[in-house]
Order: structure tokens, then sequence, then C-alpha cells
């Protein structure tokens, strides 16, 4: 590898176009790698240039360059860019298409293969398609170098660990006489001997330079000071953005939030505010998500508000500025994301918007972590330690009176650098004292409580319970399939995060625990009232959910001397008017869709007289909102049909209410029921929206009478889990057809069924005389047998169809369809799942069972509803809680036979007065219930029922 400073100079213009070295630092290390006979550490600061130091050494050298790289988006953004430069240069990667895969593995499998660069990830380095390749390579000496990228990930001290780094050790054994180079940004003294160590890198020859960027300013903000974070944040981006004016082009920013909530929320109220933001995270479409970026990168958007996933592979020279609007897990991590700005070597701002709650909320999710950890491996290390140490030193460049460049060299073991006024402190010690102090007077209490019995750490992992990983800093999180699996959902430690939180603070804080889980709201939280616990089991965040619910419908119906400001108002208002209304959960969710369906009804503008949200007058809603439902997780009932359905469990009774056009409507069903209005519920997406809280736009197709159709959210406080225990459930509604709505033609029904998806399944025949006119023939046509064998397949049972009857007389006319060859074909799979069913059913004298998903024509319960729809819910959930366990019912038939028998004794009970029949059902109901109680096994159920079904007959 003779090659001469003119040559690199001349590579250097020809293939990257530049005329120098960015430093000569740079051009030290590019010359020793080309010069081919050391291994070489390189730890140069974000944005110096590290990638130029093996990219033109690998253009010159004879055979390819293997660069191992951490995540595939930075991969991609690395390939791109060497391909934009016509640098021969790819990937293999599980996201490659299978034709562009044939290719590479062809050009590498010939004699002189043309790449230059080719990039993997470390899991890639052992995956059994990539491994003969890489033999095959060795063996035939066509490798120039070996690079490691990002190498910290090699150690366990460092910020980002990754095991799969740790195998390329062996790796580099495979291949003794290619030079490596391994290179990073964030390495203290032990995190670059673990890298030297872990591969064995022979007496490198290291370049280390300090972290120090004078061109970055450096400050600190405490969050909760602030009258109104957002106006805040808004500014410094506005000031942030002027220090380009002089420069060549508009420059842009990140604001770094930790979860996706905060992402979408704070992206929304800065384009209120007049910037162009837009969210990115996991939780995104991966189309949405490629927009934002390339929106961002293209400066069409000024701020993309990001979760940490993003930004690792993106390159953009005028980033003016790095907002953190919650703490990093760690000071290295948060030196190099903010490290994200100012790569064009101009000035550029990094700010962290400090809160106290949110240091506290780490803290523990860190220490659960750790906990959660040693509990695994039944042993304390080194560097779980070391974790907390990283995330002190976090905390403590937040809240120490000292220089911040200060702060983060002496963190990589660095000197004092020369800071010359590029942080706050430097600037103006005092206000950064008087903050400090203003601060510490806000958290002096939390001080005093916080003396706790401490463990290794000041901190007992009892405390913290376990529990699973993660705790909102995976960078790896984007479906990086290479990628380290086992990773929990955000959905898992947001839950796990809502109970051991409250749990740790209440312990803290000496306190009895107030609500099992109840989470306690941000310091930001625009709630009213939004500590108080008074409706059981309703949780800040669907509180939060129903503002944005109200927010939204009323933004589309601002008038326009509205300001934002008075809308947002407004819609608190609101919630908290309902919110002190309501006495459950239940009432609350539905008195917040009857509101904003009332609001959507009226015209835009429109407030009623005493401009309150919501008048009802008829006026056809037209969503006029700017907010759309995509934009808050929704997914547009048009695309509903798309979608893959998520399977609930028997235990998940989707909830149905609908208007009951009756007089004799009870006032709860009043308060609950939306008008004029019936709703199909319908299945949560696509699997990687499944990882977002189930709470969040639950969609729901409205119909009113045949033809309007709109779109409700169902709001539900299953935010964590997909699937609860039934006792836990909230919203638990039967649907109501008006009887006058039962008879469908039959056409008209099948386009429904095809249309519509479904849920539940309905009790449909009668069980008097005047209701069972016809048992369903319908159930023989092979169209509807196919359709019910399919959905038998993809739908959770919930509520069955009782089709015959079961008075004596309606059972002498047994269905004749039962005995048919077709049907039998159909029982026969159906048998094998529900042989009690089958055996009980069969018979010409009993009532016959099958499924039927239609849903909408039919009803569950007829016109007189003897029992609230609200009790008919809690009935279910609390007597058959004993036969459910972990998601499902013991068995279908144990669901089946208890929804037939609730329909029976509510059916039975619609012939009678109201109140008397509320009352019979209720008692016989308890009594059933006391004896399935006593249940110890099926066969004690089986029985049971049996009894009663005699009894019924
Ligand atoms: N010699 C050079 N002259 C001008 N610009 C350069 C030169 N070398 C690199 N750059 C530019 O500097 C920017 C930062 O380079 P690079 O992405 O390699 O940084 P890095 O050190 O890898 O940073 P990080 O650790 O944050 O990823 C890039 O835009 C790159 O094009």
């Amino acid at each position: 590898m003779m090659t001469t400073t003119t040559t690199i100079t001349q590579a250097l213009k020809m293939h990257f176009g530049f005329d120098n070295f960015r430093s000569k630092i740079q051009e030290d290390v590019v010359k020793a790698v080309v010069k081919g006979d050391k291994d070489v550490f390189v730890c140069m600061p974000t944005g110096a240039g590290k990638s130029l130091c093996y990219q033109l050494p690998a253009v010159l050298a004879p055979g390819i360059a293997l660069v191992i790289s951490p995540l595939i988006a930075l991969i991609q953004d690395q390939v791109d860019h060497l391909k934009s430069l016509n640098i021969p240069a790819c990937s293999i990667n599980s996201k490659l298409p299978a034709g562009e895969r044939r290719l590479i593995f062809a050009d590498l499998g010939s004699s002189s293969p043309k790449l230059k660069l080719l990039y993997i990830t470390p899991e890639m380095v052992a995956s059994p398609s990539f491994k003969p390749c890489l033999t095959d390579l060795c063996t035939r000496g066509l490798l120039s170098y070996l690079v490691v990228d990002e190498a910290h990930c090699v150690s366990q001290w460092g910020h980002d660990f990754r095991p799969d780094y740790l195998k390329l050790g062996k790796l580099r054994a495979r291949m003794p006489g290619v030079p490596c180079l391994a290179l990073t940004a964030t390495a203290p003294k032990n995190v670059q001997e673990d890298i030297v160590l872990s591969l064995t890198l022979r007496t490198p020859l290291s370049f280390i330079t300090p972290v120090f960027r004078s061109n970055l300013h450096y400050d600190v903000i405490f969050r909760e000071m602030l009258p109104n974070p957002f106006v805040h944040l808004h500014a410094f981006i506005q000031q942030s953005l002027a220090l380009d004016s002089g420069s060549k082009g508009q420059g842009c920013g990140i604001v770094y939030c930790r979860t996706r909530d905060s992402c979408e929320s704070v992206a929304h109220q800065l384009t209120k505010l007049g910037v162009s933001a837009k969210p990115y995270h996991a939780g995104l479409k991966t189309g949405d998500r490629t927009e934002s970026q390339n929106e961002w990168m293209q400066g069409k958007v000024l701020v993309i508000v990001a979760t940490i996933s993003f930004g690792m592979g993106v390159d953009k020279a005028n980033v003016r500025f790095v907002a953190h609007w919650n703490l990093a897990k760690s000071l290295a991590s948060y030196y190099q994301e903010s490290g994200r700005a100012g790569r064009d070597g101009l000035p550029s701002s990094c700010r962290i918007y400090y809160s106290a709650k949110d240091k506290e909320q780490l803290n523990f999710l860190i220490r659960k972590e750790i906990s959660r950890k040693q509990g695994k491996r039944g042993s304390l290390k080194e560097t779980d330690k070391a974790t907390i140490t990283d995330f002190d030193a976090m905390v403590a460049y937040c809240v120490q009176e000292a220089c911040r460049h200060t702060t983060i060299s002496k963190f990589f073991g660095n000197k004092t650098p020369n800071c010359a006024g590029a942080c706050d402190f430097c600037r103006n010690p005092k206000l950064v004292r008087a903050q400090l102090e203003k601060g510490s007077s806000l958290s002096t209490k939390t001080k005093a409580q916080s003396s706790q019995p401490s463990g290794p750490f000041g901190f007992l992992p009892g405390f913290y319970e376990g529990g699973k990983k993660g705790y909102g800093f995976e960078r790896f999180d984007e479906g990086e399939e290479d990628a380290e699996g086992g990773e929990d959902d955000g959905s898992t430690r947001k839950k796990e995060f809502s109970n051991l939180y409250k749990k740790q603070m209440t312990m803290r804080k000496g306190m009895t625990v107030r609500r099992e889980g109840f989470v306690p709201p941000d310091d930001d939280c625009q709630l009213r009232d939004a500590s108080s616990q008074k409706i059981p089991r309703l949780t800040v965040k669907t509180r939060m959910h129903c503002l944005s619910l109200l927010k939204e419908a009323l933004y589309g119906h601002q008038r326009a001397d509205d300001t934002f400001n008075d809308t947002v108002s407004l819609a608190v208002n609101t919630e908290l008017d309902l919110f002190e209304k309501s006495k459950s959960s239940n009432l609350y969710k539905a008195a917040i869709l009857k509101k904003v369906s009332d609001i959507k009804k009226t015209g835009p503008g429109e407030r009623g007289d005493d401009g309150k949200a919501g008048s009802s007058d008829s006026t056809e809603y037209s969503s006029s909102s700017s907010f759309t439902e995509k934009q808050q997780g929704f997914t547009s009932a048009s695309e509903i049909h798309s979608m893959k359905r998520k399977r609930f469990g028997a235990g998940n009774i989707l909830q149905y209410f609908a208007k009951k056009d009756t007089p004799e409507k009870s006032q709860q069903e009043e308060e609950v029921v939306p008008d004029n209005t019936s709703i199909s519920p319908n299945t949560v997406e696509d699997d990687h929206e499944l990882d977002r809280p189930l709470f969040i736009g639950d969609e729901m197709e409205i119909s009113s009478g045949e033809e309007r159709k709109e779109e409700v959210i169902l709001i539900s406080d299953n935010d964590e889990e997909e699937t609860h225990p039934i006792d836990t459930l909230e919203v638990t509604w039967f649907q109501y057809i008006p009887a006058e709505d039962i008879a469908t033609p039959a056409g008209q029904k099948e386009t429904q069924e095809e249309d519509k998806p479904i849920l539940i399944e309905e009790v449909t025949g009668e069980v008097t005389s005047q209701k069972a006119p016809s048992p369903p023939a319908k159930s023989c046509d092979p169209s509807e047998r196919g359709r019910k064998e399919t959905q038998e397949e993809e739908e959770p049972i919930l509520i069955e169809e009782v089709t015959g009857e079961v008075t004596s007389q309606k059972a002498s006319s047994p269905p004749a369809k039962s005995c048919d060859s077709s049907e039998r074909g159909q029982k026969e799979t159906q048998e094998e799942e529900e042989p009690a069913l089958t055996e009980e059913h069969c018979g010409p004298s009993e009532k016959r069972v099958t499924f039927n998903p239609n849903v909408q024509e039919r009803p569950l319960i007829p016109a007189n509803v003897p029992v609230t729809l609200k009790e008919a819910a809690d009935i279910v959930v609390r007597y058959l809680n004993p036969f459910y366990s972990k998601g499902k019912f013991a068995t279908k038939e144990l669901f089946k036979s208890f929804a037939r028998f609730l329909s029976h004794l509510l059916t039975e009970g619609s012939s009678k007065g109201k109140d008397q029949v509320k009352a019979e059902a209720q008692t016989l109901i308890k009594k059933f219930f006391i004896k399935v109680q006593h249940c110890k096994s099926e066969a004690d159920w089986t029985h049971l029922r049996k009894l009663h079904d005699g009894k019924r007959k």
C-alpha cells in the first residue's frame, strides 16, 4: 500500500470533492490507514470527519473494506452517500431485496469484485447466509480493511453496548493479515481500553482528540420553572435558526424526546406556534417516518421531533440546534446526540430542558432495569454501576454550577477546554446559579422525603421489583431485524413503568397507595385537576387522550376570532366539566365521545350560544381539523378494511353502544349513547401499531341508520396491554339494536357482512314465541357458511349466536339444516373445538348453536333492556372472572353458555315491566353466579349449566 501524499490528496479531491483534509489529525489517520502496517484506533469528536478516515483508504486500496456498523439506517445513509459519489459500496442486510442480494453476492464471488466498501451489522457477521461469503473473501485475500464504526458499542462500559459487537474479536482473529480500524466519538479511557482488548487490536496507532467542540453552545433550562415550555422552546428555535442568517441556507434542528407521545405533542405544539415540525419515532408507519426524515433533510420541515432512534445515520451539515426535551440516559449519549448540531463547524446550540420529575422517572427506570439484569444473572456487575454513574453524570451536568464543556470533557477524561463563553455558565454564571437555587427550592420536598435505605448503589434492587428491560433509550428500536432481539415493546415498558413508578414514589414518600397503578400527571400536563383519582381506574393518560379528542374536535370548529389558547382552554374546561360530572370511567368516556360527536355535528365556527363546546344540532359533521386522526395515531375508517385484525381474547369484550330510540331510555343510557348511531368495533391495526398503547385510537365505525358513517374512537383504559383479565376491562357495552332494525333484507345483510369488521358474535333467534319467527335458514347458505368458517378461524368469539328456541314448544321445531350434510361438515369443525356444545345442541329438541358474526342486523339485546347496558357489562366482568385467566376464558363453551344464559334472562324479561324485570334478572343472575363461583371444575360448571338449562326449559 505505497501511496504518496499527492495521490491521497488527489483522491480526496477526486472521490470526495474536498480540497483539504478537515484537520491535521484526519489527514494523519488517513495516511496511517493507507500505510496499512498497523491497526488504528480513532477517537475523534462528533462531526470530525471520521468516516473519511476509512472511506478514502478503502477507495485507494485493492480489495474490499468490510465495515461493521450498528444500525441499518446508519449504513444506508453511508452507502447512499458513497453511491452518490460513485464509490462502489453496498450493504448486506435483512432488508435487502433478493435481487440486489444476488447481484452483490455475485460480485463478491467474482475474481475481482468491483465493490470497495461492504457494510454489515455485527449480527450479520455471524449469520449463516453471510458466513460462507466472508470465509471465501478472507481465503482469497480480498479484504482490504476491517473497519469497526461506533466501536464503543463493543464495550460494556460504553453507552450503547451491543453484545453482538463482542463477536467481532473472533472475526478479527479470522483475518489476521487485514488491518483493523476502530472508530468512535464517545470513548472515555475505560471504553478505549475495552475496544482495544475486545477487537484484539495489535499495538494500534491511536488518534485521540479531545471531545471539545467550540462551535457548540451548551445550556440547560429548567423546564418546570417555565410558564409555557413550548413557547420557550419555540423562542429557542427561532433564536437558533437566526444564527444561520449569515450562512448559505436556512438551518434546521432536532428536538429529542424520550417517548413517542411527547414527540407527537411537541411537534404539534411547535406547529401550532408557527414552526414547521414533524414527529419521528418507531410508532409511525415506515412511510410517514421516511417522509418526516426526507422533508427535514430537504429543508421543507425545519424541526424534527424525534426519539433517539433518529439521527445516528443522519449527517446534515446545517443543524443549528439540538434540544433535549428529556434527559439523555448518560452524558456520553448526550454528547453524541447533541453532537448532531453544527457539523459544518458553524455556531450551533445544544440545550436540555431539564425536569426534576423527568430525572426521577429515568432514575427509577434505569435502576429498575439494572435490578432486572441483576436478578437474571444473579450477580452484580461493575458495568451496572457504570450505568448509574453515567446517568448521574448526566444529571450533574444539568444541576451543577460549572462550565458545561468542562463537565463533558472531564467525563471523557480530557483536559479542561477553553470554553470562551460557549456555555450558559461561562456566559452568565449568576443566571445559572439563580436557576439552580430556584430549582432546588422546588425540589427540596422531594429530596427531604427521599432518605431511603440504599442498596449497593444507593438503591435496593427489591425496591424496584425487577421487571423487564428498557427504559426508552433503545437506539435500535426501529425494527432492526439484524439487531439484538428480545426487546420489549414500548407498551410493556410503559405499563411496568406506570405501576412501578407509582409504587416506588409512594414508598419513597411513605404514603399509602391511593390507587393501584395510578400514574401521576407530567408537569406539563394540560389537564385541570390532573392528579385527581376520583374516578376509579381512569388514568391520566386516558384523560389526556380524551382531551386531545376534544381539542381535535374543537380545532375544526374554531371561530375566526378564536386563538389557539381559547380553543385549548375550552377543551380543558369541557374535559374537566365532564370529569367532574362522571362517576365511572365508562360514563366519563362515553360523555366525552358524546361531546365530541356533538361538537362535530356542529358546523365549523359554531359552538352554541353559550360558547360551550358541543351544541347538539344536526348539522352534518365535516372534518376540517388540521389535526387529523393520523396525527393522533389513528387510522381513518376508510383504511380499516385493509388492516390486519388484532385478535382479541374472548375476554376482551369489545364494546358496542348505540342509541336506543325509545322513550323509555334510561338516564344512564342517555348519557352514554351518541345520537342515532350504532358502532361496530374495528380491530387494532397492523403489527407495528400494536406497540403503541392500545387505548390510542382503537377505531370504530359509526353508522346511523343504513347510510351515515363517521369515525369515532373507542376509548379504553387498556393502554398498556393487548389483553386483560376480564375484571380489568372497563368499557364493556353490548350492542343494542332497536327492534325495528331487526328485519333486514338478506341482500343488504350480506353487503354489510362483507363490509363490516366484526369482533363479537350475537345472540339471535328468539326465546319467546313472538320473537322467534323463523330459525335462520341463512346459515345453510353456502356463502354464509364460507363466511362463518373464515370468521371462526379469524374472529374471537365473544358472544355466541343462539339460533333456535329455548322454550319447549319452540324446541319442537328443530332447524332441519342442522342435519344437513354440509352443516354437519361445519359442525364437525366446531366439534373439534367445542364438543360439549355440539353434544348438547345437535339433538332435535335442543337449541342449536351456531356462530354468526353479523352483529349489525340482529340484536344482542331486544328492545326493552331489562338491565342497563352497563349493568350487563358489569355482570360479565364480575361473574365470568373465575373462568378467565391469561386473556382467555377456560373454554369457549363457558363463555358461550354464559352469554346464552344472560341473553335468555334479558330477552325473557323484555316482555315484562322494566323495573320488575331488572330486579328479577339481577336476582337470578346473582343466584346463578353464586353457584358459578362455587364451581371448582369444568365438570361442576357443566353440571350447573345443565341444571340451569333444564330449569329454563
Ligand atoms: N476533509 C473534509 N473537508 C470538508 N468536509 C469534510 C471533510 N471530511 C469530512 N467532512 C464532512 O464532515 C462531516 C462529518 O463527517 P462524518 O460524518 O464523517 O463525521 P463523524 O466524525 O463520523 O461524526 P459522528 O461521530 O457524529 O458520526 C460530513 O458532512 C463530511 O462530509
